[in-house]
């Protein structure tokens, strides 16, 4: 009897992987190009993915046999949703397997800024010398915004704290005494944009916080302003925020996520006062582990019929999963 074909179209652990192949046929595509994404997904009965794969409806009306989509990660940006639901997929996700390791890298981005550490290190490397070229600023008594307050805020809060900052959010969704309890304040936006030192960006991407953050916000900001993107591009709109650089109207970015990625022609990887990593939030081995064993046992599950944790649409589940068994 033929095994349910798994198509794996983004890198995940292998050791970790492996452990399906005595029930599952495990093929590999590179989900990034298209045409091989396109090629490979018609015979899926479950695709397992990260962010560089892109599951819309053209994608979907070329997967009839699909019946889960495995997010290996957090952010579902890159996934129709709605559509997937309406075609009796069900789509589950990692939604704590990495946000420790972003949150880490969050704070890691703000010293970097703080105190030119890239740059420094550059420098060294040059064979040069130059220590009051890289004067930085302390952290401590400083004003930290964090844009979202779900679970990557709270924990860049967590760790925030003990550098002696006045910690602040806004999110929508999350009440003033909520915050309170955690040592943080809550704030509207505009408030926020003008009164804290460094933004840190920690909500999803949707349509409603596409460009959240643009030219009339960061208009609202101090010099002293530094913006830390580690949640996706385009929530901090680019071209506000180089032009708001290189005016010198704030004073810093780091990056770690881009509208386009690579952000081969955005001009902020080329200014001085910019830090980018390549969207390495989750890239440790203890996230990608987490993220892969979270989704190999959803799908596992999925084909047992058992409960599949992580799962996002529900209603998708009447429509295909049901019927489908492993040997
Ligand atoms: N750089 C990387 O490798 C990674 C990036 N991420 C990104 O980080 C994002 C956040 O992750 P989590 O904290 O786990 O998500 P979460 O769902 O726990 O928290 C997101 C928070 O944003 C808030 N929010 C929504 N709209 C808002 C608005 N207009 N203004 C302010 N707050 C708003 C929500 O109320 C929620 O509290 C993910 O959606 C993903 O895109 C996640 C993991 C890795
Ligand atoms: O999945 C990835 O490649 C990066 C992680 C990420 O951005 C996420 O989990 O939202």
């Amino acid at each position: 009897m033929s095994h349910p074909v798994v198509l794996i179209s983004d890198p995940l652990p292998t050791r970790l992987t492996a452990e399906l192949n005595e029930d599952f046929e495990i093929r590999q595509c590179t989900g990034s190009n298209r045409a091989a994404l396109l090629a490979a997904v018609p015979e899926a009965e479950a695709l397992i993915i990260r962010s560089a794969t892109r599951v819309d409806q053209e994608v979907l009306d070329h997967a009839p046999r699909l019946r889960i989509i495995a997010r290996a990660g957090v952010g579902l940006d890159n996934v129709d949703v709605d559509a997937a639901t309406r075609a009796g997929v069900m789509v589950v996700n990692a939604p704590v397997s990495n946000v420790t390791s972003v949150a880490e890298l969050t704070v890691g981005l703000i010293l970097s800024m703080f105190r030119h550490l890239p740059a420094a290190h550059a420098s060294v490397r040059a064979g040069e010398w130059r220590r009051a070229d890289f004067q930085g600023s302390e952290l401590s008594g400083k004003s930290i915004g964090i844009l979202g307050f779900g679970r990557i805020g709270q924990l860049v809060a967590e760790r925030l704290a003990p550098f002696e900052v006045e910690l602040l959010t806004h999110d929508p969704n999350v009440t003033a005494e909520f915050a309170f309890a955690q040592g943080v304040g809550w704030m509207p936006l505009d408030e926020l944009m003008s009164t804290v030192d460094v933004l840190t960006v920690h909500v999803p991407r949707t349509p409603a916080t596409t460009g959240l953050i643009g030219a009339r916000e960061l208009a609202l900001a101090k010099p002293s302003l530094r913006v830390v993107n580690t949640s996706r591009g385009g929530i901090v709109d680019e071209t506000a925020l180089a032009s708001a650089l290189a005016a010198e109207r704030i004073a810093g970015a780091a990056l770690d996520v881009f509208e386009t990625e690579p952000p081969t022609h955005s001009p902020l990887p080329h200014l001085d006062s910019v830090v980018c990593t390549p969207h390495i939030g989750a890239g440790t081995r203890e996230a990608q582990d987490r993220a892969a064993s979270t989704v190999l046992g959803a799908v596992r599950n999925a084909f047992l019929g058992l409960p599949v944790g992580g799962l996002v649409n529900p209603a998708a589940t009447a429509a295909r999963a049901a019927t489908v068994t492993v040997s």
